[in-house]
């Protein structure tokens, strides 16, 4: 089953100088047993793909399907939302309140139950079992990190929308996550956005984006922006054309 299809879109953020075109005709699909990996410079639009999926940004051309919905109208978005994990760059964890309060609240807010024991499971593999009393403010970049990620699975999400997993961690830690993302492989469906070469070993295709535009892909198919394929070479560094 199709879980996100992204065909032929644009997206453009108006700005006071005139707007930024972030994605110029961006092609590709993941099915719902698939993780791919989204690599590219910064700026280059990795995170607005992500936005897009969520219904946080609208294309401009081009139509994005997500759950064989269009996350359009923003009740639609919403509803759509409610079953994706979006593991952001900044974090979301509120400072008041201590890192397993802010799991709570997180299932309660989007209307689902807590999976308690996946919690406490998946917190002993992330090496944060120790943290989950401490307030988001009391814990290093790398622990606060892992700490956003046990709450973004900590509600069975249907779809997770990873920026920048392992980024903050050391190598120890970058294990224990691509461990946990490894474990979830073919239960559930992933868009992880990274630079970390361990979370190839996961991914059943990767994409490049440059500038807005894909340029390559490995174990799937995408498009550039005028439509064109993009061959697709399996086990090859990643195809650049022209
Ligand atoms: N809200 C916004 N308003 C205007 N321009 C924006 C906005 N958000 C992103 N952009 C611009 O859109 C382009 C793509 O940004 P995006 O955040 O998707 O890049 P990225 O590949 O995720 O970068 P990074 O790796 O640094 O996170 C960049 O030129 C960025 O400056």
């Amino acid at each position: 089953m199709t879980v996100v299809e992204f065909k032929d879109v644009f997206v453009k953020y108006e700005t006071y100088t005139g707007g930024v075109l972030a994605l110029r005709g961006v092609t590709f699909s993941l099915n719902d047993r698939e993780v791919l990996l989204i690599m590219g410079p910064s700026g280059s639009g990795k995170t607005t793909i992500l936005k897009a999926i969520l219904g946080l940004v609208q294309p401009i051309h081009g139509t994005v399907k997500v759950f064989g919905l269009k996350p359009k109208d923003e009740k639609r978005a919403l509803a759509i939302r409610r079953r994706i994990g979006y593991l952001t760059q900044e974090g979301r964890m509120i400072n008041e309140l201590t890192v397993w309060e802010n799991i709570i609240f997180y299932a309660k807010g989007r209307g689902r139950s807590l999976n308690e024991s996946l919690v406490r499971e998946l917190a002993e593999e992330l090496n944060i079992k120790t943290i989950l009393d401490k307030h988001p403010d009391q814990l290093s970049g790398g622990e606060l990190k892992r700490a956003e990620l046990l709450m973004v699975l900590s509600d069975d999400p249907g779809l997770l929308l990873l920026d920048e997993p392992t980024s903050m961690l050391d190598a120890e830690n970058s294990e224990a996550v691509v461990n946990v993302l490894s474990a979830l492989k073919g239960r559930v469906p992933m868009i992880i956005t990274s630079h970390d070469p361990r979370l190839q070993k996961i991914t059943n295709k990767t994409l490049e984006i440059i500038g807005g535009e894909l340029k390559g892909a490995r174990g799937g198919t995408a498009s550039s922006s005028r439509g064109e394929r993009v061959p697709v070479r399996r086990d090859e560094s990643l195809h650049r054309p022209g």
